[in-house]
């Protein structure tokens, strides 16, 4: 039998609704898919997938799952003309008449084409990303030495620009400079680094760079220069942050 022949109406059965759920499982796995009727069964220990996923959609139609393996990718040709070869008939409303391609996809069954998936934000994310701007969103980051974690920075950006620097941890050679206080060694140093959190808010991700030459961004500090701040750290952290991803969304 040619495909042509497969595809002609008049030569499958005619499946009910009623017929269709009657195998909704295991034993016997139906599936409509565009108005007809596939007898899926013996493919259900073949699919690349865990069985329940196939299960799923056993006994009705299951245009949406066959449409969205994951949201918004459907199914491979290749995978569609393995379908060709489990057709068991067409699918008919109560009154007989063929439930068209169409009504089968309107039917219980949001058929979301890969463009129509994207929201707007979604969509501007997706060129955002395209063109290796960042994306608005929360990010962690680290700057770690052989094993040992110095930096660790969380941001935020909002349109691009930094919101909310904050050092989850901040240390080097075993001090903690988060636990350091006013009068302690080293103190002075903690107190740049906090500038430079403080001064990158509300800047564009670019303003990092400044940090190679810190005494541009940071005071001196009771006689600690800000030449001698390692910004490089903090812009290894950021960087990191931004390479990892945005960590959750605003
Ligand atoms: C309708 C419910 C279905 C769902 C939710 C579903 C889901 C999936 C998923 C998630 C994958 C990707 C697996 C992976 O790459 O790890 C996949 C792949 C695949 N599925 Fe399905 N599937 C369904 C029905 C079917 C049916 C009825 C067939 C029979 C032909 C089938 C044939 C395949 C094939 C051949 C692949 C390999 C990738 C491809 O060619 O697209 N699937 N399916």
């Amino acid at each position: 039998q040619s495909s042509d022949e497969a595809r002609d109406d008049e030569a499958l059965d005619a499946i009910t609704w009623d017929e269709l759920a009657e195998h909704d499982g295991a034993e016997s796995c139906w599936k409509a898919i565009y108005g007809r009727v596939y007898d899926v069964t013996d493919f259900i220990p073949v699919h690349p997938t865990e069985e329940e996923v196939m299960l799923e959609w056993c006994g009705r139609d299951a245009t949406e799952g066959w449409e969205n393996k994951r949201p918004g990718v459907p199914h491979s040709p290749r995978a569609e003309s393995r379908l060709e070869s489990l057709l068991v008939g067409r699918l008919v409303g109560e009154d007989g008449q063929p439930v068209m391609r169409d009504d089968a996809a309107d039917m219980g069954a949001e058929v979301i084409d890969a463009d129509r998936a994207l929201s707007p934000a979604e969509d501007e994310r997706l060129h955002r990303a395209m063109l290796g701007m960042p994306l608005d969103g929360h990010y962690r980051g680290v700057f770690t030495d052989r094993g040992v974690i110095q930096v660790n920075i969380t941001f935020d950006l909002r349109d691009g620009r930094f919101d909310s620097v904050d050092y989850r941890h901040l240390a080097y050679r075993g001090v903690d400079y988060l636990a350091l206080e006013e009068g302690d060694e080293g103190y002075p140093v903690r107190v740049q680094y906090e500038q430079v959190a403080e001064r990158l808010e509300g800047e564009p991700v670019t303003r990092i760079f400044a940090l190679y030459e810190p005494e541009r961004m940071v005071d001196d500090v009771d006689g600690y220069s800000g030449a001698t701040l390692r910004g490089a750290k903090v812009i290894s952290a950021i960087r990191d942050g931004l390479n990892r991803g945005v960590y959750s969304w605003p």
